[in-house]
């Protein structure tokens, strides 16, 4: 061969490359601008999206069209298992993100070799694609913490994942791990394998407390007391797609959370109980109070079990959390279905 047909063999390659990945970039695109568009309803997402596959489109070049050479592409037939199993919708989200950033990240390399405004455009797009990826998470989480009904914050347990998920193969959705005794280290490795449980079940999983071991573990958030850092704070270190949720027993702590811009607020103790000694019940006023004022999804916790959560939702709870009903039931699936269904 000689060095200038060398030359133009290796440019066809770069062009068939650049052909497969701005139409793999497109296509992940377009994906996502249905999901925008038709689920989540956002016209300013589904525009970027929209922008953005039309900017690829003009990337296209003639020369990259007639360097594709599909008969002989050794890719076309393989398909990776996990692409025939994509279970939830955000396992669909994220899958396609991911294919927008690999795609991009090869056009930037490649494109080097053609064209080095093609390689620029090609970066600059792809953090465009982490910014939209961050948005749709919080969407996703936000969408996901509306339909969850039953809240369960653990208890320490010598079982404790067991239970859990026995919790959650009966259909629970949201976690949060609470546990003032354990040292750090613990803590952390307990929340991490929390939040590869949850994840799997397609729970949303938040810590107590903790925004460092949230952060740390990759939670889907944080649930914060009147005691604990301030919301903004933990805002700021968890970034802002992240589910924050804040404690309220008062008419002025509500106020507050509602200021704040709180996700989810707890309301309680309904009941007074063993689980927060010392803590005086609010009561059904406060929560017929919350039901009026809250501007967020508000959990009703605090002694409430199988027996009296019928109660509770006749006061005006649509959603509960609960420790023990769970945790110390002698069968936490049985305890988390009835519970569900009684939602
Ligand atoms: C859902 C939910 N609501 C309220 C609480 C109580 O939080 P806090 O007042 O910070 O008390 P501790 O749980 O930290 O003892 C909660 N954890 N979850
Ligand atoms: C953490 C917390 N915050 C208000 S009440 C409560 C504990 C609820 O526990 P249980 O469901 O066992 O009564
Ligand atoms: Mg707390």
């Amino acid at each position: 061969m000689s060095s200038e047909s060398s030359m133009d063999w290796v440019e066809t390659r770069c062009h068939r490359i650049l052909d497969a990945n701005l139409d793999r970039a497109r296509e992940g695109l377009r994906i996502l601008e249905e999901w925008c568009r038709f689920g989540l309803e956002r016209a300013d997402l589904s525009a970027t999206c929209k922008a953005l596959r039309q900017e690829v489109g003009s990337w296209h070049r003639p020369e990259f069209r007639q360097a594709r050479d599909t008969t002989h592409d050794p890719g076309t037939s393989l398909s990776h298992p996990q692409e025939r199993q994509r279970t939830d919708l955000n396992a669909v989200l994220l899958a396609n993100c991911a294919r927008v950033q690999e795609a991009l990240r090869v056009i930037e390399e490649y494109g080097k070799l053609i064209e080095g405004d093609l390689s620029d455009r090609a970066k600059a797009m792809r953090y465009q694609i982490y910014v939209l990826e961050s948005q749709l998470q919080s969407r996703d989480r936000l969408s996901r913490l509306r339909q969850a009904r039953l809240y369960l914050v653990t208890s320490p347990h010598p079982r404790l994942l067991e239970v859990v998920e026995a919790a959650l193969s009966a259909g629970l959705k949201l976690v949060q791990y609470r546990d003032k005794q354990q040292e750090d280290a613990t803590r952390l490795e307990t929340a991490c394998r929390l939040a590869e449980l949850c994840q799997r079940y397609g729970a949303l999983f938040l810590v107590n407390d903790r925004v460092d071991l949230a952060l740390a573990c990759g939670a889907d958030g944080v649930h914060l007391g009147q005691q604990d850092v301030p919301m903004d704070v933990a805002r700021r270190i968890l970034g802002p797609d992240r589910i924050v949720g804040r404690s309220t027993t008062s008419p002025e702590e509500l106020a507050r959370a509602n200021a704040e811009g709180a996700d989810y607020v707890g309301v309680g103790p309904i009941f007074a109980t063993p689980t927060k000694p010392g803590k005086a019940a609010a009561g059904f006023d406060y929560l017929g109070y919350a039901r009026q004022q809250a501007q967020q999804p508000f959990y009703a916790i605090g002694g409430i079990d199988v027996s009296n959560a019928a109660a509770v939702v006749a006061a005006g709870a649509d959603r509960l959390a609960v420790v023990r009903a769970i945790m110390e039931a002698p069968d936490p699936k049985a305890a988390t279905a009835e519970l569900l269904q009684m939602l």
